[in-house]
């Protein structure tokens, strides 16, 4: 029987990251996610959470260790081939949406296909629009939805490259609970339907708790790691790190 082993979607290696005035704000972290793992990311503020998830993504580089996206190591790149890199295989879902007010639903979610010059896959762009559930809305511009539509129509602009991994960065802060409930199980299905691997930073150890993993971040470091975690393991564990 031979056993096929995927490559990470995301793999670091030692990553570590100090600003110029001293701060140390990642030691030596080493984590792979797997292709369709969803992994929540928690801590105290100033812990190293979107330090070490902009370093992942390629937004941020580590002052030493490694960061391979799609087994691809991105520390070698130009900044335009990585910048090219985090288009097609990275999607970024962010607390404030991001929308673009002047464009239409549809428009904001195609947006990252017209960026890379792609033609968008017509059938692909309906069944997000339709996952997401914002098929009446399509026309509409994003200061005639709720935040939670916007919120929606953010994970399908995210999704809509099909990229490696989706970041998301507190992406239920702006929610009511309801509101955050629904965009959670969104993130959610695209991990059980559509294989989509996820990293999301959060507060809320309710929205933690819908990933296959979370990792506790404390003083840059990753300090414990829950499998199918329970929101009251990690608010055990958010205790134990000092953040309440
Ligand atoms: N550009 C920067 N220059 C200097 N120090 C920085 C910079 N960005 C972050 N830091 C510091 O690095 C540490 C980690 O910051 P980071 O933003 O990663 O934490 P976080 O866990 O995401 O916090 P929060 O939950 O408040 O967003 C903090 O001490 C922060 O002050």
């Amino acid at each position: 029987m031979s056993v096929v082993t995927l490559a990470p979607a995301i793999r670091l290696t030692g990553v570590a990251k100090e600003y110029g005035n001293g701060v140390v704000a990642l030691q030596q972290v080493s984590l792979d996610v797997a292709p369709g793992e969803f992994v929540a990311i928690m801590g105290p503020s100033g812990s190293g959470k979107s330090t070490l998830m902009h370093c992942a993504a390629g937004l941020d580089t580590p002052s030493r260790g490694e960061v391979l996206i799609g087994g691809t190591a991105i520390g070698g790149l130009s900044e335009t081939r990585r910048t090219e890199l985090r288009r097609e295989r990275i999607g970024f879902v962010f607390q404030s949406y991001n929308l673009v007010s002047s464009l239409t639903v549809r428009d904001n979610i195609t947006l990252p296909l017209r960026m890379a010059r792609r033609t968008p896959d017509e059938a692909w762009v309906a069944e997000l629009i339709e996952r997401v559930g914002l098929s009446d809305r399509a026309g509409h511009r994003p200061a005639e939805l709720s935040g939670g539509q916007q919120q929606r129509a953010a994970i399908a602009r995210a999704l809509v490259a099909r990229p490696a991994v989706v970041f998301a960065d507190e992406p239920t802060g702006a929610l009511d609970l309801r509101a955050a409930r629904e965009v959670l199980a969104l993130l959610r299905t695209t991990v059980d339907d559509l294989g989509q691997t996820v990293v999301m930073v959060t507060h809320d150890p309710a929205a933690a708790a819908r990933a296959d993993r979370a990792l506790v971040m404390a003083d840059g470091r990753i300090v414990e790691t829950l499998s199918v975690p329970s929101a009251a393991d990690l608010a055990a564990s958010l205790i134990r790190v000092g953040e309440v």
